[in-house]
């Protein structure tokens, strides 16, 4: 088995779909975690002067997207086949794509509030029943049907996030609400989620 190292800062953010993808598949990793004070002297030693990054026997993968796709080829978690997984790779550019265009730079908090408002009812909406739609089609709980993926760790760790920074509950998504609790009472996933630092 490869030596992985990921680096990010300690933070949940957009390493942490990575660490659930090692988790549920049972794979030790150093999980390193570079403090505000050491990111200045580590920065310019890093693949692209960003985090998260993975190291995989001294060979680096760089970009949260890149190594979540390269964990789930390296562990089974990608589908099983160049379509299948393509098709969890367009889920996971949508879901990314809904997710940058939230009012991240709104700074007046009235303005802010509406633009939410209006982002919700008319991209996250649409787009999440669009995807309730294609689990459904599956009969669930998960993205394939019975078989957990990547795309289902990304969701719940984005839905995780989303409800941290931007208090979004999702409750009126069945079908993703399923698939959280799915994925929350998944062994190696509880057993993470409880031993995790905060
Ligand atoms: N496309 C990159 C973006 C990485 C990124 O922007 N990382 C931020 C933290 S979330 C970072 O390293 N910020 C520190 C810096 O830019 O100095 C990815 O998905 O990994």
């Amino acid at each position: 088995m490869p030596v992985y190292t990921l680096t990010y800062f300690p933070a949940r953010g957009i390493a942490e779909m990575s660490r659930y993808v090692f988790a549920e598949a049972g794979v030790q990793y150093e999980d390193i975690r570079v403090t505000g004070d050491e990111w200045p002297k580590l920065k310019p030693n890093t693949p692209f002067g960003k985090m998260p990054y993975l190291t995989v026997d001294g060979k680096y993968v760089a970009h949260s997207r890149a190594i979540v796709r390269f964990l789930g080829r390296e562990f089974r978690l990608d589908g099983g086949d160049s379509l299948t997984a393509a098709r969890l790779d367009v889920w996971i550019e949508q879901l990314f794509e809904t997710y940058s265009s939230m009012p991240w730079t709104e700074e007046d908090e009235d303005k802010k509030a509406k633009l939410l408002a209006t982002w919700e009812k008319e991209t996250l909406e649409p787009k999440l029943k669009k995807l309730e739609a294609e689990i459904n089609a599956t009969g669930g709980p998960y993205f394939l049907g019975k078989d957990v993926s990547i795309l289902d760790l990304v969701i719940f760790s984005i839905c995780e996030f989303m409800k941290a920074k931007w208090n979004l509950d999702f409750a009126q998504f069945c079908t993703l609400t399923k698939l959280r609790e799915a994925v929350a009472a998944r062994p190696n996933i509880a057993a993470w989620i409880k031993k995790r630092p905060e």
